[in-house]
């Protein structure tokens, strides 16, 4: 991670809770805060906006310090270059689309301001929106708004507190490619609360855990996700998360061989093309472990790989094994007794046999 978009150290003490984070910010892309509830998500971006009041705190974006406690510094909130988005878009119903986005506008923002509303409309697609009625929007063009109408403010950081939440699954499917469109054309960093997996698989390139107001976890997603001490957190989400390409399509059959640094892995075709880059997700539960080569198996898909860790899962009767195989590293999830049965240890090479691959969508 790089400390160019900026650094977050705060502590706060609030009865029994103690939030206490040291991250350095990238300067760009979706940084996810995730963690199980009361961990202190929320409670951490109201700290960056300044709505809470941490203490021994450095706030620092862009180059610009917000808050720094060792010199007295504290920036008031509507004096920070931030927009927040939260579950629920909190839009004026006696306004339309437009009259929206230009609330909180500088009436004297000048030519830089109406560039920034431009592309913030072209960014989130609601062109065709801006005579409708607030109540006349689903539930997914509602947050594209609230989205939009915190970027004509241009801000130096986005937060977005849960902002799928919400939404039902048909709405959620509708939004998530505007998200990743703002992941990859933003050019600032955005911390986004959530609390789950597959919004952290799909769109976040650092991941942050949070556990009791600290951070368990912190880096980018995919070693986050492999790493064994995040897992136990992840609970039944725990998984790897794997970056392939399709390599071979079986059509009698309708399945996709998705090659990565490691393997193949056999899954439903999607209809991707040979060459396309697609993200899998392998949780840890559909990967079993054998120590000589299984044959007769129905599981199609059975990778060499060689045990790098062990640890205990939340369950004591449960361990984590994580695999090397290849360049990459893979999950299991098997009973501690199988460890003792199998003599698994560090070193040890084995055939990973994966059950269900998710391709990430
Ligand atoms: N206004 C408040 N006054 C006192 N305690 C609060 C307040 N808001 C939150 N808390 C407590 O602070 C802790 C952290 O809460 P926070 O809302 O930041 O967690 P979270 O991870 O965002 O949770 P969730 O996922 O449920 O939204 C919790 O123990 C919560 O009960």
């Amino acid at each position: 991670m790089s400390a160019d978009g900026g650094a977050i150290r705060l502590a706060l003490a609030r009865g029994d809770f103690a939030l206490k984070v040291d991250l350095a910010l990238p300067p760009r892309g979706i940084t996810a805060v995730f963690g199980p509830s009361g961990s202190g998500k929320t409670t951490l971006l109201r700290c960056v906006a300044g709505l809470e009041r941490a203490r021994d705190a450095l706030v620092q974006v862009a180059g610009e310090v917000w808050q720094d406690d060792a010199h007295g510094v504290f920036v008031a909130t509507w004096r920070r270059p931030l927009g927040y988005v939260f579950q629920e878009a909190s839009l004026f119903d006696h306004l339309d689309v437009r009259g929206n986005l230009h609330y909180g506008l500088r009436r004297s923002g000048g030519a830089q301001q109406a560039i920034a509303l431009d592309g913030a409309i072209e960014l989130l697609g609601i062109g065709a929106l801006l005579q409708r009625r607030t109540g006349q929007l689903s539930g997914g063009e509602r947050q594209r708004v609230a989205i939009a109408r915190a970027l004509a403010t241009q801000p130096r950081l986005l937060l977005l507190d849960e902002p799928l939440a919400s939404l039902d699954l048909a709405r959620r499917r509708e939004i998530v490619p505007w998200l990743e469109r703002l992941r990859d054309e933003l050019h600032i960093p955005m911390l986004y609360v959530t609390h789950s997996a597959d919004e952290v698989a799909r769109l976040a390139d650092t991941l942050v855990v949070l556990e009791r107001g600290s951070v368990a976890a912190c880096g980018p997603t995919a070693g986050v996700l492999a790493g064994i001490a995040a897992p136990v957190l992840l609970g039944e989400e725990a998984g790897a998360l794997l970056e392939g390409t399709v390599g071979e399509r079986d059509a009698r059959w309708q399945l996709a061989r998705v090659d990565f640094d490691g393997g193949g892995l056999w899954l439903r075709d999607s209809g991707a093309a040979i060459g396309t880059a697609l993200r899998l997700r392998v949780l840890a539960r559909d990967v079993s472990i054998a120590t000589e080569e299984p044959r007769n198996t129905s599981i199609q898909n059975l990778l060499p790989a060689v045990v790098r860790a062990i640890a205990q899962d939340a369950h004591p009767s449960q361990a984590l094994v994580q695999l090397a195989c290849g360049g990459s590293i893979l999950l299991s999830r098997v009973t501690a007794r199988a460890v003792d049965a199998l003599a698994l240890q560090p070193g040890t090479p084995v055939w990973a046999q994966v059950k269900s691959v998710a391709l990430v969508e």
